[in-house]
């Protein structure tokens, strides 16, 4: 039975990036709007804009806030997040899902989403991995730490230090490795479970092209920086 043991410096390490992670949450005033404003496709879909717009700034945040991120090449940092951001955004949706709601307040945001004019066929696979990450019941460590490996995928398109990005997403591992071990001792499988949900957010970026096209094919407008992260017209 091998002793699993978080060293001070990797205890400091999840400490800045669960404060990070923290910090940045999606404000309450958006999640409201989802259970407030009358249901209308346009209106779940500019919900979405919203939300998705107000993630993808948080996620800039985070990012910065990750040890060593900032020390990487410029445009491998610019590589990452815009590798990354689908994957995030899913990421995201699944941890606020996951989350402990109102009862009621899920059905809802569950409802809006599903009325927003995405074509049925990437509803199944989305809410597939929002149940995934469900059933893991991760906790916020472990979503964090999810979210910085998320990111620091060294095989994005464009990543020029493939090895800088490796070592930095190597550290993260080990230590989210022995986080799963300690956390969840009763379930050896736990970590290689967790792993096994980001090969599952990789299919969701092919959906997610797919998904905008179809968007743009009925002239859905989405800001400018979801068009900048997402690299559309
Ligand atoms: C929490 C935020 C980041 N989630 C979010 O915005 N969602 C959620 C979602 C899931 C669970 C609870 C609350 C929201 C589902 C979807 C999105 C965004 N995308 S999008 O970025 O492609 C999009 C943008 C504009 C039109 S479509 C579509 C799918």
């Amino acid at each position: 039975k091998e002793k699993v043991e978080i060293t001070k410096e990797q205890q400091a390490l999840v400490k800045s990036i669960v404060d990070a992670y923290n910090r940045h949450q999606i404000p309450q005033d958006v999640t409201k709007k989802l259970l407030q404003e009358q249901y209308s496709a346009e209106e779940n879909f500019l919900l979405l804009t919203e939300m998705a717009t107000n993630q993808v700034q948080v996620l800039v945040e985070f990012t910065k806030n990750i040890p060593g991120f900032l020390s990487l090449d410029r445009e491998d940092q610019i590589a990452l997040l815009k590798g990354s951001a689908v994957e995030a955004m899913f990421l995201r949706s699944a941890q606020v899902l996951s989350k402990r709601m109102p009862n009621g307040y899920k059905e809802v945001l569950k409802e809006r989403v599903r009325n927003s004019g995405m074509s049925e066929e990437f509803m199944t696979p989305m809410f597939n991995f929002y149940k995934s990450i469900d059933e893991l019941q991760m906790v916020q460590e472990e979503q964090a730490l999810l979210t910085a490996v998320t990111i620091l995928t060294p095989d994005r398109p464009y990543v020029k230090d493939y090895q800088a990005v490796e070592r930095l997403q190597e550290t993260m591992l080990v230590v989210l490795r022995k986080l799963c071990v300690l956390q969840h001792p009763q379930d050896p499988q736990y970590f290689a479970r967790l792993l096994g949900r980001l090969t599952e957010l990789r299919t969701l970026n092919h959906y997610h092209a797919e998904m905008l096209t179809s968007w743009r094919m009925n002239d859905q407008k989405f800001t400018p920086l979801l068009c900048e992260i997402w690299d559309v017209q």
